[in-house]
């Protein structure tokens, strides 16, 4: 049997391509283990120094898999939980993870597959995918990806987006920053690779890593403790090997190769 994730790392670039396109790349409890194996392989590779999130088929990813959570259905509250525990565990491990992670996004992103994208730092798409959280239409709740969309896109457009359960498209995923460049079919995985080698030679790995983390962190805190947690990292990163390089290299007028 094929795997449901396929990992492959070419360039300095891990590409994790969700394989189960005959069922949309649903989110069943194979793949969503297979998920965290390759996102927690990239992450411990020091050789990788940014991901590609994408996927094989039609769609990107329609949510959870309603076949499997029909089967849960008859199990109790507590491995339901267990479930969703995993589920919530893999969308903050790719959210926090210490590279960038880029989602490419060939078609539909639905649901639990639409808080995918969400907590891909970057996102490039097809002008012909569309967007949604369709969870409402179904009797369910978009519980996990809220947080995520909320950080991402503010409460006013994620509630409207969460409550309506309707679809958008490329161009207004754009507008609202959920999706970040539009790309023609044809020239999708060639962009996304681009602008992938672009980070790789251009950005320090361990600025990218310590911006995601500020970022992440930062919106945890008070104006005042954020700050003060922000003046921190600004006079530790002051001290990293890269820093020194980074700013030697400017005044030198030289350009760095990551
Ligand atoms: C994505 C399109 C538009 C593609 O539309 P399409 O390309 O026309 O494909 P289709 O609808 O003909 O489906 C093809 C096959 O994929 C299956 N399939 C497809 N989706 C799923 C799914 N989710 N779960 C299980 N199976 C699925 C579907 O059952 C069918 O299987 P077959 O009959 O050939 O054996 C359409 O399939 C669709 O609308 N799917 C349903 C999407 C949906 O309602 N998702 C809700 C998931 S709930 C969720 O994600 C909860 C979560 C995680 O957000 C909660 C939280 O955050 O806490």
């Amino acid at each position: 049997m094929e795997n449901v994730v396929l990992y492959e790392v070419s360039e300095r670039v891990a590409y994790i391509t969700l394989n189960r396109p005959d069922k949309r790349n649903a989110l069943n409890d194979e793949i969503v283990e297979a998920l965290h194996d390759a996102f927690r392989r990239a992450e411990a590779d020091g050789q990788v120094k940014v991901v590609v999130l994408r996927a094989k088929g039609s769609v990107f990813c329609a949510g959870a898999d309603l076949a499997y959570l029909q089967q849960l259905q008859k199990n109790n509250y507590e491995e339901n939980l267990a479930d969703s525990s995993r589920l919530k565990e893999l969308f903050h491990k790719i959210y926090t993870l210490k590279k960038v992670v880029i989602a490419q996004i060939q078609g539909h992103a639905i649901a639990g597959g639409c808080g995918l994208v969400t907590v891909c730092d970057v996102a490039f798409a097809v002008p012909e995918a569309k967007f949604g959280y369709t969870e409402v239409k179904i009797g369910f709740i978009p519980a996990i990806v809220s947080l995520f969309l909320l950080r991402k896109i503010g409460e006013g457009r994620a509630k409207e987006l969460l409550l309506s359960g309707r679809l958008i498209d490329a161009e207004e995923a754009l507008s609202i920053g959920l999706v970040h460049r539009l790309v023609e079919a044809d020239r999708l995985e060639a962009e996304v690779k681009a602008y992938a080698a672009q980070l790789c030679a251009q950005n320090s790995a361990s600025s990218m890593e310590l911006s995601k983390r500020i970022i992440a962190e930062i919106q945890e805190r008070t104006l005042e403790q954020g700050l003060q947690y922000a003046a921190q990292m600004n006079a530790m990163a002051r001290e990293t090997e890269d820093c020194r390089r980074g700013i030697a290299a400017f005044l030198e007028k030289k350009t760095l190769e990551w």
